[in-house]
């Protein structure tokens, strides 16, 4: 189990105020909330990438305080080295691992074709598609077998229907695979799509306000009414958040801008503020 501890941040303000959090392995989760709540900076915690200011982190009782290969993370940038095809890019975790070139290579074309991507093993980066190129990160971040995958608004510089396409593959990664997903997202619906637990974010500072449980069953269908619902309760949820931050950022302007502020579960959060 990955237990969060009274976790708080500071950087020149408080960015995060006490957290707790227990999750469960095999549980899918997503941290939402406006911009600037601190949900990067909780996963960053949680890969070890930053150091708490006060609390711990904890995995199965032990307190993890760096980064580890228990740890995978995939960032809204693939990040993938341009000068190694796809399979190489894939077996570099493991190489550095300090494997044989044919096993990695072997666990690397595993990789691939759970997320579909075999055919393309010995192509360079710049030939991929935006989706496709996450798809490698995904696979990279998954060769050291990780027990969580920590994913930061992976999917939000793609299009549309590459997102939603998207979507499926990871349910289906997540389902074929059992990790532990914590993903960041500003996109309510994104949130619903995926995860089977919401952590709603509040704001200065950073805290979760509110937990939403999403009972459907995976792969979840676009349009399904319980889902629409969650969305329209989360909306809710969020709205004095957003508000609350628009104030404070626009002044006197919150009120010209207020009239048409596009309350939709499928805007992105992020964006207006
Ligand atoms: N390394 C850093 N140094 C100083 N301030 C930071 C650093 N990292 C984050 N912050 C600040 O901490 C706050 C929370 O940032 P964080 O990126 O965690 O929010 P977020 O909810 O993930 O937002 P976004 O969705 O825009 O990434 C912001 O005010 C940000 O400017």
């Amino acid at each position: 189990m990955l237990e969060i501890c009274q976790v708080t941040k500071y950087f020149q303000h408080q960015v995060l105020a006490p957290v707790d959090l227990q999750v469960e392995q095999g549980e899918f989760i997503a941290f939402l909330g406006p911009s600037g709540c601190g949900k990067s900076t909780l996963l960053n915690i949680i890969a070890g990438l930053e150091q708490p200011t006060s609390g711990e982190v904890r995995l199965d009782g032990q307190v993890l305080t760096a980064p580890g290969p228990e740890r995978g993370m995939v960032f809204q940038e693939p990040g993938l080295f341009p000068w190694l095809n796809v399979l190489e890019n894939v077996a570099f975790p493991l190489r550095r691992q300090g494997l044989t070139e044919a096993v990695a290579r072997e666990r690397a074309l595993e990789l691939l074709k759970l997320v579909h991507l075999s055919r393309y093993a010995h192509s360079w980066p710049h030939e991929l598609s935006g989706g496709m190129k996450q798809r490698v990160a995904i696979a990279r971040a998954l060769a050291l077998n990780p027990r969580i995958l920590l994913m930061d608004e992976p999917f939000a510089a793609l299009d549309e229907q590459t997102r939603m396409a998207m979507h499926v593959e990871l349910q289906d990664i997540w389902q074929q695979t059992g990790k532990t997903i914590i993903f960041v997202t500003h996109n309510i619906r994104e949130a619903v799509r995926l995860a089977d637990r919401i952590l709603v974010f509040a704001t200065r500072p950073g805290r979760i306000k509110a937990e939403f449980k999403v009972q459907a069953p995976h792969p979840r269908l676009e349009g399904d009414g319980l889902l629409l619902q969650l969305e329209n309760q989360i909306l809710r949820e969020l709205r004095e958040e957003m508000e609350k931050v628009l104030k404070e950022e626009l002044g006197d302007d919150y009120h010209l801008k207020k009239s048409g502020f596009p309350w939709h579960p499928d805007r992105d959060l992020g964006s207006y503020i």
